[in-house]
């Protein structure tokens, strides 16, 4: 069954801000821990006819990855990701996305995540997040998404 997110990302997200006429177009839903998903790349995302660029492929598993810090309920930032890419990342095809939390060591948090375009693996990723304070995202002066009010507030001691 899919459980609706007490937060909501950054609505200028890259990755999947509804509000960011340049997204890459990243959905998710969510199911208990794990995060599913779908992407549709065009020709705005191309690297060779016909093939996503390896950075947007990237960029949607940082996304895509990060999304797991709502259903754990703890901000993080990505401290290291590594994609590999395992198979053709074709334009025009919906991909499906799916990440999890493979371990949780204090504030470091492993994560994984994989694309498939249908049976294809297209790449899969690891990445570290480490849980931090909201308060590590006031320095820019914009103010914070509502919902992240009260979040993360242990984030030192976890
Ligand atoms: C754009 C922001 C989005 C945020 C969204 C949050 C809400 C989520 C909601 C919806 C999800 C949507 C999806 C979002 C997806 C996008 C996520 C991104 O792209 S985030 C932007 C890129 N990343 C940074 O800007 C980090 C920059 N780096 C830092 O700020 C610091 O280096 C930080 C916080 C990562 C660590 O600094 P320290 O001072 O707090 O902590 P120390 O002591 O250095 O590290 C803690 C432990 O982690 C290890 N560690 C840290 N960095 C490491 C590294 N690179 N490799 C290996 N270990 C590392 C250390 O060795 C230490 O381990 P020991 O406790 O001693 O065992």
């Amino acid at each position: 069954m899919h459980s609706a997110p007490a937060r909501t990302h950054d609505p200028m997200c890259m990755g999947c801000g509804h509000a960011n006429p340049g997204n890459l177009g990243v959905r998710v839903w969510f199911e208990g821990q794990r995060v599913h998903g779908e992407v549709l790349l065009d020709e705005r995302h191309s690297g060779a006819p016909g093939y996503a660029h390896g950075g947007a492929i990237a960029a949607i598993m940082d996304d895509l990855l990060g999304q797991v810090l709502i259903p754990l309920d703890r901000p993080g930032v990505t401290a290291t990701i590594t994609v590999d890419f395992r198979g053709p990342a074709l334009l025009g095809r919906t991909l499906s996305l799916e990440s999890w939390c493979e371990k949780i060591d204090g504030r470091k948090l492993h994560m994984r995540g994989e694309i498939r375009d249908g049976d294809t693996l297209v790449a899969e990723a690891r990445a570290l997040f480490i849980h931090v304070d909201v308060s590590h995202w006031e320095a820019s002066g914009q103010p914070l998404p509502e919902s992240w009010q009260g979040w993360g507030g242990e984030a030192q001691n976890a």
